[in-house]
């Protein structure tokens, strides 16, 4: 018979080579898997980033999902006439031809059945809280997030998703989008918040408006639909499997990003160069690049992320190469004293950025325009480059 202890051994080796084969599975499967969290303000183009990997990477948005978005765009084209025509009110614009009053008076209806919506979505949350006096049901914390998003205008974009845009209400919205009163208020958008893409589906309402429109992979890459929930998504990209998380960017949604600070392998920072003269959707006493650059600095300083390497992407390159032809960045930065070409303020503004990290964390920077197929492309496989690197780094470390 074998001895006790010869027995131990042998079991103890057997033991010790099936754990180091499962730590080698392990590892290989860590090497071929990255967790990316995709971090930034609203409307810095988190989501549409996904979109582009969708685009290039996964199903490329078939023409069966391209029709189910739709509503999106009807819903977008109305939130931006309707932002224009409350603009002008608030900035004392008046219409230039008379017959638009009569198109506004047609639109105020369709906008009456959208408040009776809201209404709805309030009517909603209300019941929510009345499920969380029963302990059972929901809790109080979503009930004030609702409240807050349903404040901020967050829902009008669902809210206002219908399935059609009838012929009156394309002729009413293209009778007020070429008024020049409208024209005056979309050139001073900088004041008020409305979403870079409504001019490019206003421009297209007749296109848009017929019965057999189907969504463009561009008209997608343009809609607007700010995230509400966190969103998480897999692509396989040159033998790597990325799984990107999207968050909401507003201020109430941030303290949930915290639930995904664990095992990320990078933070990919968006911030949008053109916000340097536009205020904040959901604040509009705050500065969206202010408020940007103030967020990468607590991010970078994040106790949860020291480890974690950044990726920053100066997003909206092409708004802001367009935007300063007429405007300088001095409204944001006054004591920037350089010219105010494309190049020199690009540089300026990402060194403003990278002041804000400690010295010893890595960030990677990159200019972009993520509606951009062919850009991105380019963008991507660097960036693919350096989360390679970083995951090698990372995996050595386990
Ligand atoms: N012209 C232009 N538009 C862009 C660019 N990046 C994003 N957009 C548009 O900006 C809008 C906002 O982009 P999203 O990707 O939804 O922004 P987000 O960061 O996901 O926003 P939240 O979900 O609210 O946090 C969309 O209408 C995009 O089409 C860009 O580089 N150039
Ligand atoms: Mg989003």
């Amino acid at each position: 018979m074998e001895p006790k202890k010869t027995k131990d051994l042998k079991e103890a080796f057997l033991r010790s080579r099936t754990i180091d084969a499962e730590l080698n599975e392990e590892r290989k499967k860590k090497q071929r898997e990255v967790q990316l969290l995709t971090l930034g303000s609203a409307g810095s183009g988190k989501s549409t980033f996904s979109k582009q990997l969708r685009v290039l990477y996964g199903d490329g948005f078939p023409e069966a999902e391209r029709v189910k978005l739709r509503p999106n765009v009807y819903s977008n084209v109305r939130v931006a006439i309707k932002r224009l025509v409350r603009a002008m009110e608030k900035l004392g614009i008046q219409f230039e031809r008379e017959e638009s009053k009569n198109s506004l008076c047609f639109l105020a209806g369709v906008f009456r059945r959208e408040c009776w919506n809201a209404a709805l979505g309030l009517a909603r949350c209300c019941l929510r809280g009345l499920q969380w006096l029963d302990p059972e049901m929901g809790d109080a914390q979503d009930l004030s997030e609702n409240l807050v998003s349903v404040e901020n205008g967050q829902h009008c974009y669902e809210l206002c998703a219908d399935d059609k845009l009838s012929l009156e209400e394309t002729v009413a919205i293209r009778a007020l989008w070429q008024d020049k009163g409208v024209q005056d208020a979309w050139e001073q958008r900088h004041l008020y918040h409305l979403a870079e893409s409504a001019k490019y589906f206003l421009d297209n309402i007749d296109q848009i408006s017929t019965e057999t429109y189907i969504p463009s992979v561009q008209d997608i890459l343009y809609i607007r639909l700010p995230t509400t929930a966190i969103e998480e998504h897999e692509f396989s990209v040159n033998g790597l499997t990325y799984r990107v998380i999207d968050v909401a960017g507003q201020k109430s949604q941030r303290k949930k990003w915290i639930h995904f600070f664990e095992g990320v392998t990078a933070v990919l920072f968006f911030t949008a160069l053109s916000g340097f003269n536009e205020l904040m959707d959901d604040d509009d006493k705050v500065n969206c690049l202010h408020d940007s650059l103030d967020l990468f600095r607590d991010l970078a300083y994040n106790k949860w992320l020291e480890q974690t390497d950044f990726i920053l992407f100066l997003n909206k390159h092409d708004l802001f190469v367009e935007k300063l032809k007429t405007t300088s960045i001095k409204s944001c930065f006054p004591h920037y004293d350089g010219p105010n070409t494309p190049e020199d303020c690009t540089d300026f503004i990402q060194g403003e950025f990278l002041k804000r990290k400690p010295v010893k964390k890595t960030v990677y920077p990159h200019i972009t325009c993520a509606t951009d197929t062919n850009l991105m492309k380019t963008i991507i496989s660097d960036v693919h480059n350096i989360i390679v690197d970083i995951n090698l780094r990372r995996v050595a470390l386990l």
